[in-house]
Formats: C-alpha cells, sequence, structure tokens
C-alpha cells in the first residue's frame, strides 16, 4: 500500500471531532475554485454533506483491508457516473480535501499528514476513475425509469411500482440509488423489494421521512407516468448462493422491502431451506404487504413467519424489546444465515445480540449501516479510557 494508513487514521480522529466544520470548507473551497462544479450537486447541500463524510468514514475504516476498500472505491466509482463525475473534476476535489483537512487539523497537521493523505487520495481517485472506465459500453450511467403505479400501503409508507427503458441488472438484496426531477440532483437508496420478474418492474418501499424533499414528492406527489433516474444496482446483502443452511431474516419498517426480495429468491430457487421470518413493525397498521407474506408461505413450506408489532402504549422502546423477546426465544442461532434489515441501529444491535445466542458472526448479513459521524464515539483507546473517565481534555489545542 503505498499510504500510511496509520497516520491517516490518527489524523481522522482528530478531524472527525471538527467534522462539520471540515466538509462545510470542503464545500466552500471547491464551490470557490471551481465554480463550474456547483452545478453537479443539489441546491440544498445538507445532505450532501453527510453523504461526503459517510463515503470518508467508510473509507477510513476500511484503509487496513485493502480488499473491501478496493471493492467500494469500484462501487463508488461506477455510481459517480451518474453524477457526471469526469476524471478532470478529481484533482480539484482532492485539492479541496486536503486544504479542508489542513484546515481542520490545526498543529497536528505536519508534512507527513499532507504526504499520507495525497498518496492516499491519489490511490483512490485511481481506483474510482479506473472503476468508472472499466464499465462495459454498454452499461448507461444511469437508467431512465417511469412511475407505473403508487400505492399507500401504511400511513406514512408508499409501495412504488417502476419500469425501465431498458432491462435493470440487480440480485435480489441488492439497493439503488433513485433521482426525481421534483428534487434535482438528490438522490436516496432504496433497497429492491423483489427478485427479478418477467415483466422487470421493480418495487421500492418508501416511509415519508420528516422534512425528506424527495421521500415526501415520493409518497405524496408522484403520479404514474413520471420519469426517474435509477443508479445502479448497490450492495452485497445478497443470499449466499452455496448456503443450505436455514435462514433468518428479521426486518423492521420499510426493512421489509429487501427481506421481501431475499425471500422470494430463496422460495424460488431453494425452497428446500427451513427460513423464519421476523417482521417488525411500529404498530398493527404499520404491518403492511402481509398478502405477500401469506403468498410467500404458501410458496415456501419451510419458511416459519413471526408477526412483532407492539401494543399503542409500548412506543419504540416496547417494539424493539419484542422483537429482542422473540429472537431470544431460540437460545441457540448457530448454523444458521442471517440477514438483517431496517433502521440503522436494527442490524447493529440485533448482530450483537444473535452473536451472543450462537451465530456466526461472518454468517450475518445487512447492509452498510450509514457510517455517520459520531463524535461521540472513542477511535483510539486514549480516547476510551478518556471518554470512560471523562477526563477533560488537557492539551487540546496540541491535538488540534
Ligand atoms: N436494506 C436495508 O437495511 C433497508 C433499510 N431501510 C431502513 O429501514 C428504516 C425503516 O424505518 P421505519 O419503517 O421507520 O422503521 P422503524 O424505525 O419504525 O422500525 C421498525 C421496527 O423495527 C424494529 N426495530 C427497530 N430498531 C430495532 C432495534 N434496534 N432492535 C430490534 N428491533 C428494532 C421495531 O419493531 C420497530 O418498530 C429506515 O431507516 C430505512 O432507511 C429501509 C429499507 C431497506
Amino acid at each position: 500500500m503505498p499510504f500510511d494508513p496509520a497516520v491517516i487514521r490518527a489524523n481522522f480522529a482528530v478531524v472527525e471531532r471538527r467534522a462539520d466544520h471540515l466538509v462545510t470548507y470542503f464545500y466552500a473551497h471547491l464551490f470557490a475554485h471551481n465554480p463550474g462544479i456547483r452545478g453537479h450537486f443539489p441546491e440544498d447541500m445538507s445532505e450532501q454533506r453527510d453523504r461526503l463524510l459517510a463515503a470518508l468514514t467508510s473509507i477510513v475504516l476500511r484503509l487496513e483491508d485493502p480488499d473491501r476498500l478496493a471493492g467500494y472505491l469500484r462501487a463508488l466509482g461506477r455510481d459517480h457516473r451518474k453524477f457526471q463525475a469526469a476524471p478532470e473534476h478529481y484533482p480539484a476535489v482532492g485539492a479541496s480535501l486536503i486544504a479542508a483537512l489542513r484546515h481542520c487539523s490545526g498543529h497536528a497537521w505536519t508534512p507527513g499528514t499532507e504526504k499520507a493523505w495525497t498518496e492516499a487520495y491519489t490511490v483512490l481517485a485511481q481506483a474510482m476513475t479506473d472503476a468508472a472506465a472499466e464499465v462495459p459500453p454498454d452499461e448507461p450511467a444511469w437508467w431512465d425509469a417511469e412511475l407505473r403505479a403508487r400505492r399507500r400501503a401504511a400511513p406514512g409508507i408508499a409501495v412504488l411500482t417502476l419500469a425501465t427503458a431498458r432491462p435493470y441488472p440487480f440480485v435480489p438484496g441488492q439497493y439503488l440509488t433513485l433521482s426525481s426531477p421534483r428534487v434535482p440532483r438528490v438522490w436516496r437508496p432504496y433497497s429492491i423489494a423483489n427478485a427479478p420478474r418477467p415483466d422487470g418492474t421493480l418495487e421500492l418501499h418508501v416511509r415519508r421521512v420528516p422534512g425528506g424533499l424527495l421521500s415526501t414528492a415520493l409518497v405524496d406527489d408522484t403520479v404514474p407516468g413520471e420519469p426517474l433516474r435509477l443508479g445502479p444496482a448497490l450492495g452485497d446483502a445478497v443470499l449466499d448462493p452455496r448456503s443450505r443452511r436455514p435462514l433468518l431474516a428479521v426486518a423492521g419498517g420499510t426493512g421489509w422491502g429487501q427481506t421481501r426480495a431475499l425471500l422470494e429468491e430463496l422460495a424460488a430457487r431453494t425452497p428446500e431451506r427451513e427460513a423464519t421470518l421476523l417482521l417488525a413493525a411500529r404498530s398493527d397498521d404499520e404491518q403492511y404487504d402481509l398478502a405477500t407474506v401469506e403468498r410467500l408461505l404458501s410458496l415456501h413450506p419451510r419458511l416459519q413467519v413471526l408477526l412483532a408489532a407492539p401494543g399503542p402504549a409500548d412506543g419504540r422502546d416496547g417494539a424493539v424489546a419484542l422483537v429482542r423477546e422473540a429472537l431470544a426465544r431460540q437460545r441457540d442461532w448457530s448454523g444458521w444465515d442471517v440477514h438483517l434489515s431496517g433502521p440503522p441501529d436494527l442490524a447493529p444491535a440485533l448482530a450483537g445480540m444473535l452473536a451472543g445466542l450462537g451465530a456466526d458472526a461472518d454468517r450475518i448479513r445487512h447492509d452498510p449501516v450509514p457510517d455517520t459521524f459520531n463524535r461521540a464515539r472513542p477511535l483510539t483507546s486514549s480516547e476510551r479510557f478518556l471518554d470512560h473517565r471523562n477526563v477533560p481534555w488537557i492539551n487540546r489545542t496540541e491535538l488540534g
């Protein structure tokens, strides 16, 4: 590896504490020095800032695992074609990233830090541009799609059916990113909620997020016939095609979309595999799409379904407790493949619990949990020590 991950990781621990400032500075620098680039980004930049942080964090977390890093960068480079990112944009982004890191590092910035980041950025930019250049010539940068139907499935949840102008390749369990001309240049990820169909249509389950421009447009305003754009399918939380182990699938809320695609695939390809679905909702009236659950039960003789919806007074904690109790009823999950899908805290919490109940950690799959910055998260052993004891910093300036 031509750059030093330890230097980057140490510097990242410093700048992470000023994450908001880092990205604000980065974009201000980028747009000031390259006014033409502004048009590639959405009008409202607040979400975009989180995405840059998430990508940076994902990269730093994978630094010591070159294969995972390479896979991540390949997907990122291929996916960036939909933003019309061109090779000439990369040096501009690199210069602004280094400027922002330097600005936020204070005294912690040294020639060695600058060298490590510059080398790392060169490697990652090359990996992304190579990945974009290696895409087969007939693969589009995005797929034009049309909304065929919008159905209200539960309060605040819509099921969308889309048709693409050309075939859309994906594996059940993958997700896509979607953009609508109603909210230009904003892209959001949604799991594909079905296995490939003869007519090629795709189903997405969308919950309206408070303040979410795209989710509100999709759930409340879109009408059949209107255009949408889809980025390439992403994600590797798919069924292991070689596995004959029993499968536990836990889905929370609209996380059901991904799980549904996996179970459709399972019923079609390996109905001899034992499977348990734990389908969790906030309440009874949010437990939507039960007709599909019944259809899957009729297709898959070895599928068992547990529905978990709390009573009106239980609240979210009660809902979470219900899921955990249901899983704890089986004391030993060793030998099972596990798929988890739902809100960001679901997968890490349940993966930990299931590992404690015997599940093999490397047989637990879920989509990447958004690596958003958590300033409270200690990154190093000294930070863990200091956080734990709540000892105030005495040499803050020295640390940057
Ligand atoms: N591939 C994936 O992982 C997908 C994830 N999603 C995400 O799923 C979420 C769905 O949101 P909502 O429908 O609002 O879900 P939600 O926040 O209402 O949760 C639904 C249910 O899941 C269970 N649950 C949630 N957190 C849990 C935990 N930590 N431990 C155990 N059980 C838990 C509870 O029963 C809860 O009522 C969104 O954040 C969306 O981004 C959506 C589609 C696919």
